[in-house]
Order: C-alpha cells, then structure tokens, then sequence
C-alpha cells in the first residue's frame, strides 16, 4: 500500500528515462533529482576533481533534461556557489543567545551564555538578549521545546534581532523547525565559532583548515529552496514545497554535495602538504636536539602576550577570541644560556566543534611534539579550573596529554588576592605570571630552563682557543656544568647530547 518512493516519482518513468547501465550509477536521490533536473546552469571549475563524473556529463537523459525548464539566474535565494558557504553569507548583525542547561549550576549556564556572547562579539554582532531554559535534554525537535520556542519568537520580534545563536551543537532538523518557528535565521555555537576562524585566518594554511571545517560542517545542512534535502530523504516529504521547488533544489544539493566533497579532498591533500613541510622544519630543529616549549591553553589566556615577554616576538596580542591560528615558533634563551624554541598555538575552547580539531590536527600537532607544554591559564576569569579541564579535553584529543605541563597562571594584576588564595590551594604546582607587568617572569624563566630536557652525556673536555665554536655550541645546546680558562685552552665540565659530544671526542680533558 505504502511506497517509500514520492508519488510523481513512478518508478516506470524512471525506467524509461534512464538506461539500466546509468541506473546502476545512481543513487535514489541522484534519480529523484534527474527526473526534473534542468540542464545545469553553470560550469564547475576544471579544477575541482570529481566534478566531471560520468553520470553528470552523459547518459540518455541530457536530451530531455535539455528540455526541461530552466532556472532563472538570480531569483534563487540558495547558495550560488560553494565557495559562498552559508553561514559566511550571515549577517550577525543583531541577535539573541539561546541556551538550553541540562547539568552544573545556574552560574555555569550564564557563564556559558556570557561565553557564547564574547564569542558573539568577537564575530562583530550586538547581542540584544540571553536567554537560558533548564530541561533534562535539549528537545529533539526544536532544541527548547515548541512552547518556548513561541516565547522566544516574542523576545526575538520584540528586540528587533535579526539571528538567534543557540549555545550548542544543533541538528539541521533543529535549526530548520527553529527558524520555522522564531521566523529569523538560526545558527548554532559550532557556526559561530567557524565564523570567527574565517575572520581570522590569514595564512595559506590556516586558511585551508578552516575552509575545511567548514565545508564538513556545512555538508550535512546543504539547503535549497528552503527545504532541507536531509528531511526529504529522511521520508518525511515536505508538504508545502511540491513537484517544481523540490526537484531543482535537490538537484543543486546534489551538485553542490559533489564539489563540496571534491574540495575536501582537495583541502586534505593541500593541508597534508604543508604539514609535511613543518614537520620536517622541526625534525630539522630536533637534530639540532634544540627543545621545544609549546604554549597551550584557552583562547584569550594571555599566550601571544607570554610569547612576547619571554622573547620580544611581537606577535598579535588582542582582546577577542581566538585571534591567534597559526602557530608561531621563536626562540628563547634559558638564564644559563641554553636555547630552545617557544611556539604559539590557537587557543582552545570548551567544546571546541570537532571540524576544527580535525582541520587543525597538524598544527596542533606542534603541541604534541613539544618537549614541554605551557598551559597559559587567565586567573582571572571566573572559572579559570573549568577552561584547565576544557584545554585537557583537546589535549587529550590531539594525542598531547602526555606532553609534560607546566600550568602558568597569567594576569594576576587582574586578580584580587583573595582569588590569588582560593586558586593557589587548587594549583600547586602553578607559575604564577602577569605578561603584562612583567610580575614572575624571570621565575617562570628559571622553572622552564630547570624543566627542559637535560642532555644525557656529561664531558670534561679542553677545548683550544681556536675552536671558540666548540664553546660557543656547547653554551647553546648544552649545560655547562663548570668553566675554566687555563693554558692549554677552555676546560669544560657540561651535559651535552650524542652529536655534540662526537664532535668533542677528540678534547678529552687530562686526568689531573
Ligand atoms: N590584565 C592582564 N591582561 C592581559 C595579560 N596578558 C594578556 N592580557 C590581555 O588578554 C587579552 C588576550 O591576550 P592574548 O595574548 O592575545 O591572548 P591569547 O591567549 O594569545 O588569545 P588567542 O590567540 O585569541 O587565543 C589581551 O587583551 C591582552 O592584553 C596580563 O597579564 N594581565
Ligand atoms: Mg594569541
């Protein structure tokens, strides 16, 4: 009685359009959309691979599709092309925050709000309004529940806000019913902070990683005609839309489905590469057994200004998140004189959307491989042991817990001696800093050089005057234990590693 298939889609009509042999490329949704599909109205770049497939370029139906009608150029309202992802056309510009706080305290729900507003702010919206419901889950259909959805249709038309961002991580079905009911665009956390990485991202390869995340996030949520593919092929057929909206529109999808797909491959293939090249400039430095002190922790902690004090790097300290995305290495100096190299990474996030850890994955590989992590830590935000556990989560994540950690509490010029108290009993062990004042640096300094990894090979060498390289290198790489100026030359008691002890094989001190 029932048939899966959409009535205007008999199966025998598609039979007699399509040979067995195409038939036998296509999927159901590919069908569905020859059986209206206009001839398409664009040329895909030659250079998107997999664009080009066979049952989009012949095939017994391109003279009928050639028949059929066409679409008129500039009256859709989807996306016109792929590089125009969706959520870049928004204009965040007025909105209003909805959160939804299923465990943890009223103060961790508004501090979880006030989070999604910074976030909002640095996007470059005005945040009218927050609003904040306690339920035992977010409800399937709606995210808030049909009922609140109502009242904050009220809110939202009474605010005047033109996008309502919800605190999480929505379905497509539960921004789709939203925006049905609240009459404005929807976007979820995971977008906004993919908004914010776009805005920032200025390098070849930072570029890329976001453009990556993006397009796996946007790949489920493709849209057209404002019907979602997903809930048409999920069986439950629009009833408004009807024949001639839905079978172009999902032939677009399926387009833009394709490219969308080929350019993730593209993007991996590129990423990959670049990855390689900073892998082997690091492979590069640890043959030189030069350490490496990576600066980790949760955006807007203070770590682009660390890097400045601790080597006058002169990297891009701002007030907004996530203002750092590619990682910048410098070197520093320990007090005794041993080199190492400080990198700067992107800040982390609670919930930080799982695309960008994946796009991310080989700069934040720069973490994992570091000798030594400082995790930056703002005291000064009302939950600094809540960003800790967020950081340790991506760390986790990213393969770096293991990586030995020092935590470094920034701007304490900002804290009252009160919060001082209260977080030292919780961390111990912590460095306490301001990169502002300049307060604790030299000691952090001390700390980090008596942490490095130590050379393993102690030597007692004379070395002639005329080998002031020996020294120098000896300064440099290793740990001078003792140094003495006699006449046969520089003796030197010192921890240096394998290579650099070959290379002073040959200056073994005298037995006195
Ligand atoms: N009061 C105070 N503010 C600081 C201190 N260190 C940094 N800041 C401020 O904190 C903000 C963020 O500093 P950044 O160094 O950009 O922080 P970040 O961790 O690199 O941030 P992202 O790269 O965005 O993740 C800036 O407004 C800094 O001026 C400090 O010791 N005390
Ligand atoms: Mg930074």
């Amino acid at each position: 009685m029932t048939t899966r298939m959409p009535q205007v889609l008999g199966s025998a009509t598609l039979e007699t359009m399509t040979t067995a042999q195409n038939r036998a490329v296509l999927d159901d949704a590919e069908e569905r959309a020859l059986r209206s599909a206009p001839a398409p109205v664009e040329e895909a770049p030659s250079s998107d691979e997999g664009w080009n497939e066979p049952d989009e370029t012949t095939g017994s139906y391109a003279l009928e599709a050639r028949g059929a009608l066409r679409r008129v150029a500039g009256l859709s309202t989807e996306l016109a092309d792929v590089t125009e992802v969706e959520y870049r056309q928004l204009r965040l510009e007025r909105v209003v925050l909805v959160g939804v706080w299923t465990e943890g305290t009223q103060a961790d729900a508004d501090r979880s709000l006030a989070e999604l507003a910074a976030l909002a702010e640095t996007a470059g919206s005005q945040v009218l309004e927050a609003v904040s419901q306690r339920r035992d889950k977010p409800d399937a259909g709606t995210y808030v529940g049909s009922g609140k959805a109502v009242e904050i249709r009220d809110i939202v038309a009474a605010a005047g806000a033109d996008t309502v961002i919800c605190d999480g991580e929505l379905t497509p079905g539960q921004l789709n019913a939203l925006e049905k009911i609240l009459k404005v665009k929807v976007v979820d956390r995971t977008a906004l902070i993919l908004d914010i990485f776009a805005q920032h991202a200025s390098s070849r390869e930072g570029k890329a990683q976001v453009e990556l995340a993006q397009m796996q996030y946007m790949l489920p949520r493709l849209r057209g005609w404002g019907e979602s593919l997903s809930r048409q092929a999920g069986g439950r057929v629009a009833g408004g839309g009807g024949i001639g909206t839905r079978g172009p529109g999902e032939t677009k999808i399926e387009t833009d489905r394709r490219r969308i797909r080929a350019r993730v491959s593209k993007l991996r293939r590129e990423i990959a590469g670049m990855a390689t090249a900073r892998a082997t400039q690091r492979s590069a430095r640890g043959r030189n057994a030069v350490p490496s002190v990576a600066i980790a922790g949760y955006t807007n902690a203070g770590k682009s200004s660390l890097l400045n004090r601790l080597t006058g790097a002169g990297v891009l300290v701002e007030n907004a998140l996530f203002a750092t995305l590619d990682p910048t290495v410098r070197r520093a100096q320990s007090p005794d004189g041993r080199e190492y190299t400080l990198t700067d990474t992107v800040g982390f996030v609670r919930h930080l959307p799982h695309q960008l850890v994946d796009a991310f994955r080989s700069t934040l590989e720069e973490v994992a491989a570091a000798d030594m992590l400082l995790h930056v830590v703002d005291g000064s935000d009302p939950d600094p042991l809540g960003q800790i556990d967020a950081v340790h989560v991506v760390l986790r994540e990213i393969d770096a817990a293991a990586v030995p950690e020092l935590i470094v509490v920034n701007k304490v010029d900002a804290m009252s001696e009160e919060d001082v108290l209260t977080l030292r009993r919780a961390l111990p062990g912590a460095v306490w800093v301001s990169a502002r004042t300049g307060a604790g640096i030299e000691q952090l300094r001390e700390i980090v050089a008596a942490r490095l990894p130590h050379p393993d090979v102690e030597v007692d060498v004379l070395v002639p005057y005329d080998r002031g390289d020996l020294v120098a290198r000896v300064h440099r790489d290793g740990e001078v234990l003792k140094e003495t100026h006699e006449a046969g030359g520089t003796r030197l008691s010192a921890r240096v590693d394998g290579a650099l002890a070959a290379a002073l094989g040959g200056f073994a001190a005298p037995v006195a």
